[in-house]
């Protein structure tokens, strides 16, 4: 499979704190990967430094092979790299539809085929009944869909999702588990995703990361990284 993303030595000090020392991440298309680590890890630093939130202090960031280490935000969303935050920003007062319609209508998606994206999205993340809702009115699982929805509406290729399941009932958090697998299997768009929920992160069955004190501690999968002493010992507690 073909290397999406790609940071070499990818570091980041605040005045003297380092919050990411050295990472050295490689990422897949159609891959989904779990960044874990306990409170103030890095995992958010290392996140805005790939969508262009933040600069690194050294290191480079590579998509599709490009130095995009220099990219401003803008400009990383047009290559296809997508940020969601743990709040979502859509509009309240609008309507499903038309929050996404506005996501489609800044790509080059022909009038006439616009209307059917917009519905393709919403099918996708679950919110074809709720075309006519307005945002205030969706649950909060819903409006978290809906942000994940204004990704799909720009034609990301890479979305990041900072703590997706956050404040969601246990079905919403299953159900943001079938749809990012389906993301990724039936689409081929790739992931990154932080997040605290190990119950989550264990039925994801993604390849975990997990960033320790700013470095990268362990990669490997669920079963493998809950049977290793440094990991148990850093972030869960045994
Ligand atoms: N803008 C900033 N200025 C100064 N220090 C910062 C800034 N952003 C993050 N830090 C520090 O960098 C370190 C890493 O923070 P970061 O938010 O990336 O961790 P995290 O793993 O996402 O934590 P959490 O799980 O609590 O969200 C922390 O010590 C944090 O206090």
């Amino acid at each position: 499979m073909a290397v999406l993303l790609r940071t070499t030595g990818l570091s980041k000090n605040f005045r003297g704190l380092i919050a990411n020392k050295d990472i050295d991440f490689q990422l897949e298309a159609g891959q989904v990967r779990s960044v874990i680590g306990p409170n103030g890890a890095g995992k958010t630093t290392f996140i805005s430094m790939i969508s262009g939130h933040l600069a690194p202090s050294s290191g480079k960031i590579y998509y599709k092979e490009q130095d995009i280490t220099g990219l401003p935000v803008r400009k990383r969303a047009r290559v296809g790299i997508a940020r969601k935050f743990q709040t979502p920003s859509v509009f309240d007062n609008l309507t499903a539809y038309e929050n996404i319609e506005l996501a489609v209508l800044g790509t080059s998606t022909p009038r006439e085929r616009r209307e059917n994206r917009v519905l393709e999205v919403l099918d996708i993340v679950r919110l074809r009944e709720q075309r006519d809702t307005p945002v205030q009115f969706l649950s909060h699982g819903q409006r978290q869909w809906l942000e994940i929805g204004m990704l799909l509406g720009i034609e990301a290729e890479l979305l990041l999702l900072d703590e997706p399941t956050a404040g969601m009932t246990a079905a919403e958090t299953a159900a943001t588990g079938d749809l990012v697998k389906s993301l990724a299997r039936d689409r081929n768009l790739s992931i990154v995703i932080i997040e605290h929920d190990i119950n989550f992160i264990r039925d994801l069955q993604a390849p975990i990361t997990v960033l320790h004190l700013g470095q990268v501690l362990k990669e490997g999968s669920f079963e493998e990284l809950s049977n290793d002493p440094q990991v148990r010992e850093v972030y869960l507690g045994a």
